[in-house]
C-alpha cells in the first residue's frame, strides 16, 4: 500500500483560509511566548540558514521549526532578491513544507508568500499593541511593497488612526498604494515628511542603508523595523537604534542577522515573547523599536492554521 501523497495548497487557497491576518493573533502570541520560554516552551528553532546566491544578488533562507504546543513541524524555504530586473517577479517567494511530526511524513506543501506577508504583519501588530504610545493618531509606512499592504490591512483593522501616511523611494508606487487600499492615505514626498509627528512607524523596505533618522522621530513613538534582514543592511540610523528601547523577536537571530542591531551596537532590552509572558515590561511611554527578522515558528503556526482550515473544508 503506497503512502498518501502530500497535498498542495496554493496562494489562492491560503488567502481563502487566511483572509485576515488577525486570525493568526492568538497562535502567534502563544508561539512568541513559547519561543522565549526556552526549552520549557517546546519551540525548537535554530537561527535560519541563509545561503547567498552572489551571481544573482539573491538569498535562500531555510527556516525549520517544531512547536510542541501545536505538535506542528514545518520548514519554510524563502528566496529574496535585491535587484530583480523583471518587476513582475516578487522580491520574496516562499514555500512551506508541513510534516506529520509523529513519523516525518510530508503532509502538505503550502504557498508561503501569503503566509509570510500576513504572519509578519500580525507579529508587528502584536508588538504595536504592546509598545505604541497611548492615543496614537498617526501611522506612517515607509515602503510600498507586499509587506506595506499586509501591514496596512491589519493595522487599520486593529487600531484607529486619524491619519495614515506612506513614503516610498519611487513615488509612483506609493501613489499606487494609496489608490489601492480601502481608506485615505497621504502620499509623502520624503521619509522625513512622512515620519514627522507619527506615533507608529513601519519600515518595510529593501533598503541597505538607513532610511529613518532619529532626528525625525517623535519622542515616545513606536517603530516596527521589518526590513534589513542581513548583517550589513540597515533601515534605522545608529542614534535611533541606540536611543530607543529595543525589542526583538529572537535575540540570537538579531545578533546574527540584523545590521541595525549589530552595526549600531544597540543593546537588546527584551524579546517580544518575554513581554507577552510578563517577564519583561513593555515601556510604551518610551521610544520603542521592534526589530523583526521573522521566525520559522511563526510560519509553523500559520501553516498549521491554514492546513487545519483547509482539511475541515475537504
Ligand atoms: N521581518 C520579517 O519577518 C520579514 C521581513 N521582510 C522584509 O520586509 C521588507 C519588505 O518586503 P516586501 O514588502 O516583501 O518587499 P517588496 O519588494 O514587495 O517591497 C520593497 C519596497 O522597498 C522599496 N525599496 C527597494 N529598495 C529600496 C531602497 N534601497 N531604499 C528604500 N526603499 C527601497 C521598494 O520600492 C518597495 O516599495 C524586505 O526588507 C524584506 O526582506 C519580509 C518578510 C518577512
Ligand atoms: O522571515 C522571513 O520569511 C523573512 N525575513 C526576511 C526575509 C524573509
Amino acid at each position: 500500500m503506497g503512502s498518501t501523497p502530500p497535498v498542495f495548497i496554493g496562494a489562492e487557497e491560503v488567502e481563502k483560509h487566511l483572509h485576515r491576518a488577525s486570525l493568526l493573533l492568538p497562535a502567534l502570541e502563544a508561539a512568541l511566548a513559547n519561543f522565549s520560554a526556552g526549552a520549557a516552551g517546546g519551540v525548537v528553532q535554530p537561527v535560519r540558514t541563509v545561503l547567498p546566491v552572489p551571481r544573482h544578488g539573491g538569498y535562500l533562507g531555510v527556516m525549520p521549526a517544531y512547536s510542541a504546543a501545536d505538535d506542528a513541524l514545518t520548514t519554510k524555504l524563502v528566496t529574496f532578491y535585491e535587484h530583480l530586473k523583471d518587476s513582475s517577479v516578487p522580491s520574496h517567494q516562499a514555500t512551506v513544507l508541513l510534516f506529520d511530526p509523529s513519523n516525518g511524513t510530508l503532509k502538505a506543501v503550502l504557498d508561503g508568500s501569503v503566509i509570510t506577508a500576513k504572519r509578519t504583519a500580525a507579529v508587528s501588530a502584536i508588538a504595536t499593541k504592546l509598545l505604541m504610545p497611548a492615543f496614537a493618531e498617526v501611522l506612517c509606512i515607509l515602503g510600498a511593497g507586499v509587506q506595506a499592504y499586509s501591514h496596512y490591512d491589519i493595522f487599520t483593522e486593529l487600531f484607529t488612526f486619524k491619519e495614515v501616511r506612506i513614503w516610498n523611494r519611487t513615488k509612483e508606487r506609493a501613489v499606487k498604494f494609496a489608490g489601492r487600499v480601502r481608506g485615505p492615505v497621504r502620499v509623502c514626498s520624503s521619509a522625513r515628511e512622512a515620519v514627522t509627528g507619527a506615533d507608529v512607524i513601519v519600515t518595510v523596505t529593501m533598503a541597505t542603508a538607513p532610511i529613518l533618522s532619529a532626528d525625525w522621530v517623535k519622542p515616545g513613538a513606536h517603530i516596527n523595523a521589518v526590513g534589513a534582514s542581513r548583517p550589513d543592511w540597515r533601515e534605522l540610523d545608529d542614534e535611533l537604534m541606540k536611543n530607543s528601547v529595543l525589542f526583538v523577536d529572537s535575540r540570537d537571530a538579531a545578533l546574527t542577522e540584523s545590521g541595525d542591531v549589530i552595526l549600531s551596537g544597540a543593546e537588546i532590552f527584551a524579546e517580544l515573547g518575554e513581554v507577552l509572558k510578563g517577564t519583561k515590561p513593555a515601556l510604551p511611554e518610551k521610544t520603542t523599536v521592534f526589530k523583526s527578522l521573522g521566525m520559522a515558528v511563526e510560519d509553523t503556526v500559520a501553516a498549521k492554521f491554514v492546513y487545519d482550515a483547509w482539511s475541515a473544508g475537504n
